[in-house]
């Protein structure tokens, strides 16, 4: 009966139909382009050397187009699907579940408004997976106490919208996405528990608009001392506060039940040390984290980005507890989707060839790269493991928290590890934790990890794990999109390069899809040429793909 149960796989794999027929039109288009390349290679215009230098140019960017979408073609050619069996899961394994630390990061209190940031925290700290094992990092990269504060007065609420979470089985466990989702409340427990919500959120709103905490509550709450010696954002002690302490028998909420545990966390920052953004922050948690919780399994999201599903947790627990293949997997990577992608999607902020088609092409080569959020990762993998062939799944370890020290010496030693000198003369940002150096420290992340042998999954459920908030403007769109080209351009250069040698460990097709990323940023020079110059071309009465024998 046991065997049974445990030949019962934890998720499938499904390749995408259609493939068949989507390889006989790739290579109908690969003929079209060999004819437009033998067509220019053919019919140089010998008369006149200004047309000639024109149609060599065209002719450069066309075999760069040609070879743009080679590399296209490996994600498009063989897509697959995942499919999780969480009550599998669950059977099996519900015992030795490991402890998860869940990093939520945040840098501006004003660009990053409070009460979404309270909103992406109080999801996750709702999600179904047993409390003592679930442990919620906030890393603050503006050190500001307003962000704090909102932090303490969100778990305040917390005790009792975790319980009504649970009890109404509601999704999405984000506060301000279900209240923007309800029309007309009639239960009088959502009544109230709304009711509790606005006050938060106006009391969150009131400190920002003064730009402090209101006086008369600021003698209420523990912790903020600490501000006292705050110069700046960039010039500040470490701020660390342990604002719900799962060892705590009374940390409880309304129903009594154990509540998550729940941590604030500024790392020092000084205006002589560089600290390398939101790997840095990462970075701090990681090892901050170790002194308290120590979780096995580590998922972090943007500050803007909420859990719309309560079980994602379970889902990436199916891929790396998988008896069969789960050893091999560094991290699950959930698509990036968002709630407030505009109607024609002018921007193409949705990301939906990437969510749709790209990723699913890596996930049959060996993985999706990491996106920076909606990921789980292993911890030890985080922090620099190689994979190697005899490695196995260690969920046995019971020890979940940290009961040997006591606040004071666990903040003693916080301090020494979130200071802006502990990476000094460290393998941090080279070997171990987040890449440094790049400013899509994600993407360099994971490929070093694919290099490192390890293999990463692709789940992309229908109710969507995560939901974030889009780029809608022409101001924002295009800043985002030139650091990522930046950023993907570096990575080629670096010494990461999918384009380089020594990558035995990457397969072809998936160093090909990184590759579409990284030459995005080149592409669009033979783009500006191939666009100007044929457009100055019919200005002037000569169509760019005539012939020249009359
Ligand atoms: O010094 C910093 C700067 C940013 N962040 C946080 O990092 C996240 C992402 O920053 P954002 O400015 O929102 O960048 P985006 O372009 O929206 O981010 C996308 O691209 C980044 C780079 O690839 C990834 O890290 C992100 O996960 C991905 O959502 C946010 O939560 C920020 O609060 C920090 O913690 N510290
Ligand atoms: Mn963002």
């Amino acid at each position: 009966m046991e065997n049974e149960g445990y030949n019962l796989p934890l998720f499938e794999t499904k390749e995408e139909k259609g493939r068949v027929g989507y390889r006989v039109f790739a290579f109908s288009i690969f003929v079209g382009i060999c004819l437009i390349w033998s067509y220019r290679l053919n019919f140089i215009p010998q008369d006149d050397e200004g047309r000639r230098r024109g149609w060599l140019g065209l002719f450069a960017a066309e075999i760069w187009f040609g070879f743009y979408w080679l590399f296209t073609q490996a994600s498009r050619w063989n897509p697959i699907h995942r499919r999780t069996f969480k009550h599998h899961l669950s059977e099996r394994h519900e015992a030795e579940f490991p402890g998860v630390d869940v990093f939520v990061c945040t840098a501006d209190p004003e660009m990053e408004p409070l009460p979404m940031v309270m909103s992406t925290v109080l999801s996750v700290m709702a999600y179904d997976y047993p409390p003592e094992k679930l442990n919620v990092y906030l890393s603050d990269d503006a050190g500001s106490e307003l962000t704090y504060y909102a932090l303490v007065e969100a778990s305040k609420f917390a005790r009792h919208w975790i319980p009504f979470c649970k009890k109404f089985n509601i999704q999405p466990r984000s506060p301000a996405a279900y209240f923007a989702s309800q029309s007309n409340h009639q239960r009088k427990e959502v009544v109230f528990i709304q009711k509790l919500y606005k006050e938060l959120e106006s009391r969150i709103n009131v400190s920002v608009k003064l730009g402090q905490i209101p006086k008369e509550i600021r003698s209420s709450i523990k912790g903020l001392s600490q501000w006292k010696s705050y110069v700046s954002r960039r010039d500040h002690d470490t701020l660390f506060q342990i604002v719900i302490d799962g060892r705590d028998p009374k940390a409880t909420d309304v129903e009594g039940d154990m509540l998550p545990t729940l941590v604030y966390l500024a790392r020092e920052k000084r205006p002589k040390y560089f600290h390398n953004f939101k790997a840095g922050a990462l970075n701090a948690l990681l090892r901050v984290s170790s002194q308290i919780s120590n979780g096995q399994i580590i998922l972090n999201v943007d500050c803007d980005m909420y859990s719309n599903d309560s079980d994602t947790i379970k889902d990436a627990l199916c891929f790396l507890m998988d008896e069969e293949q789960g050893h091999e997997v560094a991290y699950v990577q959930f698509p990036q989707k968002f709630h407030n992608v505009t109607k024609n999607e002018i921007y193409g902020s949705s990301l939906r060839v990437m969510n749709e088609v790209e990723f699913r092409g890596m996930d049959s080569f060996g993985g999706p790269r990491y996106l920076g959020t909606g990921c789980f990762h292993r911890r030890e993998v985080l922090c620099g493991k190689k994979y190697s062939k005899g490695f196995k799944n260690d969920w046995s370890s019971k020890k979940y928290r940290n009961y040997e020290d006591s606040i004071n010496e666990v903040e003693e030693k916080v301090k020494h590890l979130a200071s802006c000198t502990y990476e000094k003369n460290t393998q941090w940002g080279k070997e171990m934790g987040l890449r440094y150096g790049c400013v899509v420290e994600d993407g360099m992340t994971g490929l070093s990890i694919q290099r490192q042998g390890w293999k990463s999954i692709y789940c992309n459920p229908k109710r969507e794990a995560f939901l974030g908030v889009a780029p809608t403007s022409l101001i924002q769109t295009p800043v985002q999109h030139k650091r990522w080209s930046e950023g993907d351009l570096e990575i080629l250069l670096s010494r990461y390069s999918p384009a380089g040698f020594g990558q035995g460990k990457i397969s072809l097709g998936l160093r090909m899809v990184y590759c579409i990323y990284s030459l995005w940023a080149v592409n669009s020079l033979a783009t500006l040429y191939y666009s100007t110059i044929s457009s100055l071309y019919l200005l002037r009465g000569i169509q760019h793909l005539q012939s020249q024998l009359k």
